[in-house]
């Protein structure tokens, strides 16, 4: 799992239309969400991955979200950190597993859709800790 986390002053996204066959239903939060002092964490589900990798993400996106202390944390589905990616059945049950598992630990969590072609506006806050990138690897 390759984990792209951006700590934004602003973020907001908007779906545009469907990238794959089956894309996740639009939930109550509807196609858009819009937040101030958030992490966004961009995420890609690599071959291979199963919810063994979801322990160490939760540990180091937490690890980070106190570090930078951001209010909340929102799950990006996204398919372009990794040349080997989880088919997109595979990747939509991680997602949610990683998910679930940040709203567990007691964070304000969100979660984009996954599935969908989305426009989006990111104002990185530029400090030494708003860019960092992670790779997880799943538990042997
Ligand atoms: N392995 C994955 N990890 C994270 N998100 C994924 C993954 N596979 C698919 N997605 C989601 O599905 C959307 C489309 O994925 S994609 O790889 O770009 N494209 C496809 O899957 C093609 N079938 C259609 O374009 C992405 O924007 C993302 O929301």
């Amino acid at each position: 799992m390759r984990l792209l986390l951006i700590h934004a002053r602003r973020f907001s996204y908007e779906v545009v239309k469907p990238a794959v066959e089956e894309p996740e239903p639009l939930g109550e939060a509807g196609g858009s969400g819009a937040f101030e002092n958030t992490l966004v964490v961009f995420t890609s589900v690599e071959k291979g991955d199963d919810e063994s990798v979801v322990p160490g993400a939760v540990s180091e996106i937490l690890s980070v979200f106190n570090q930078v202390k951001a209010s909340s944390i929102v799950v990006y589905p996204y398919a372009h950190l990794s040349q080997d990616l989880a088919p997109p059945f595979e990747a939509v049950k991680i997602l949610g597993r990683l998910y679930a598992a940040l709203k567990e630990a007691g964070v304000e969590a969100y979660k984009a859709p996954f599935g969908w072609y989305k426009a989006f506006t990111l104002e990185c806050y530029g400090h030494p800790l708003s860019e960092l990138s992670r790779s997880v690897r799943r538990s042997e």
